[in-house]
């Protein structure tokens, strides 16, 4: 068996000067630091910086062997190595992709085309869960926020809930039912699946399963299930689940918001494909994102960061993101097994802005842990409300300047008594006006909203993750944590239809709720 890491990623010397280099420097607030990059800014200029941390992280870098790594991420070669497979999702997005990746993306365009054309379906029901889910929402949204010409309606959890509101009020005749998975074997997916079906045949649709149509790595499987072969399209073991937005899971994406969405998010997101194989360390933007996030987190002890997306069509890149990013990096091990003794992955959270700044933002100001911020927002907007964008873009600023610049007590209880304040009332307030401030940040402004900004966005965090995964020694590709709920959920499911199980193999917990739960 191969050995990756021969030293521990703490005991690396090039961890250590990054390290160094990180506590010797400061977030500058003169300094204005931006990288351009497939059309969207990132401005780095509240992260620290310094040309000691700079040559760190090429040094760091050389010694994750990044070049080597990130070849085979982008060439197909083994980027998975615990699950023995690639992450070959940047194919999916390539202007001349494989023959089969051709054919499959032909297939889609000719099925959007063939049922526009023949303005077949007025709804559709696109159920799926994970990373066969939250993409398609955010592409709907993102693009359809103001409504399409189809419903679409989404369908992810096994809470019976989700189906029912999916399903209540559309006609089964005029209603397309779209199956997402890559295994076709998630138990929320295949139950969601087959209410659908039951609820097509109940209103008697001549085929049923015509009005079925399923996307998955197992098409066989699919097949079996029922589904005719000319309504299964394929994609490979090799995408993962969440990157598969990339793959005809974008198809009911494609019905409702147009294929040249799904054309616009590819090209976005192979120019930044691009960028991050040939762009210097110094310039190259997923690289700079992840090493800021790595310094925030495991040299600066921030357990989380926060996602202020001033954009209320963009509220499903959250979830999105929160699956890219914790999925990906919430590992505790190398790829050797060995625990990695840095904190890695830390929680993603967030709400669109200005939402969030009525909820948690007091938290960020002035809370005892505080959180960076990815602050992402369009220069443009889509509607004629131009003061409504003048104020969204200057609470973007504002908050982001405030987080950084912070207000002193001095400077509080100078403006309490120019606003007339007594003496000792405003000493009193402006201790608990004080903000401290020197909360790091990025600022990633996209020009406007276009499916080509929005692949050039995705893709620049799915880099970010990479780059991550190599410097923590991790790999970014599975998610083996989620296994064993899923098996227990099955026992446990077992024990409630049946009274069957073995209580002790539960917690006494456990046991005493599937008593109670238990059906009679
Ligand atoms: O697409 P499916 O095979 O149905 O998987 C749906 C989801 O299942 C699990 O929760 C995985 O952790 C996710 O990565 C995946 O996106």
């Amino acid at each position: 068996m191969t050995t990756h890491y021969s030293t521990p990623l703490h005991q690396l010397p090039e961890w250590l000067a990054y390290t160094d280099a990180i506590h010797t420097s400061c977030i500058n607030t003169n300094h204005l630091r931006l990288l351009k990059v497939a059309g969207l800014t990132l401005d780095l200029s509240a992260q620290r910086y310094s040309p000691e941390i700079e040559k760190a992280i090429e040094q760091l870098l050389t010694a994750r062997q990044l070049t080597t790594h990130r070849e085979l991420l982008l060439n197909g070669g083994i980027a998975n190595p615990i699950e023995n497979r690639p992450a070959w999702h940047t194919m999916l997005r390539q202007p001349r992709p494989l023959p089969e990746v051709a054919e499959e993306r032909n297939r889609v365009l000719e099925f959007v085309r063939r049922t526009d054309s023949n303005r077949r379906w007025r709804n559709i029901v696109h159920i799926g869960i994970g990373g066969s889910d939250w993409g398609v929402r955010l592409a709907t949204a993102a693009f359809g926020y103001a409504g399409t010409w189809r419903n679409i309606r989404y369908v992810a959890n096994i809470d019976g809930h989700a189906i029912e509101a999916g399903l209540a009020g559309l006609d089964p005749h005029d209603t397309l039912i779209v199956v997402a998975t890559k295994s076709f074997t998630t138990a929320e997916t295949l139950a969601n699946a087959e209410r659908a079906l039951e609820w097509l045949k109940a209103a008697k649709v001549p085929n049923p399963y015509n009005n079925i149509i399923a996307i998955t790595a197992k098409p066989d499987v699919a097949l079996a299930w029922g589904v005719p072969k000319h309504n299964i399209f394929k994609f490979w073991s090799w995408v993962g689940g969440r990157f598969s937005l990339w793959s005809a899971v974008g198809v009911a994406a494609g019905l409702t918001v147009g294929s040249n969405v799904l054309a616009g998010l590819q090209s976005g997101a192979h120019a930044m494909d691009q960028h991050f194989l040939n762009a210097p360390i110094a310039e190259n933007a997923p690289i700079q994102l992840a090493m800021a996030d790595i310094a925030n987190r495991s040299i600066l002890g921030y357990g989380s960061r926060n996602l202020a997306v001033y954009d209320s069509r963009l509220a499903n890149l959250i979830p999105y993101l929160q699956q890219l990013e914790m999925e990906s990096l919430g590992k505790s091990v190398d790829l050797d097994g060995n625990p990695i003794e840095v904190p890695t992955g830390s929680v993603v959270w967030g709400m669109p802005g200005t939402d969030a700044q009525h909820t948690f933002f007091q938290w960020l100001h002035q809370g005892t842990d505080g959180a960076p911020v990815d602050f992402i927002v369009c220069q443009k907007a889509d509607h004629r409300y131009t003061d409504h964008h003048r104020q969204l873009l200057a609470h973007c600023l504002a908050q982001r300047e405030a987080l950084l610049n912070g207000k002193t007590e001095e400077e509080a209880y100078q403006e309490n008594l120019n606003a007339g304040m007594e003496e000792e009332r405003a000493r009193l307030i402006a201790k608990h006006r004080k903000l401290a401030g020197g909360k790091p940040s990025n600022l990633i402004v996209l020009p406007q909203l276009t499916p080509f900004a929005l692949g050039a966005l995705l893709a620049l965090y799915e880099h970010k993750v990479f780059v991550e995964g190599l410097v923590w020694g991790l790999n970014p590709f599975d998610q083996w944590g989620v296994e064993l709920g899923k098996v227990l959920a099955k026992d446990i499911e077992k024990a409630l239809a049946s009274g069957q199980t073995d209580l002790q193999t539960h917690n006494s917990s456990t046991s005493y709720w599937i008593e109670q739960f238990r059906e009679e």
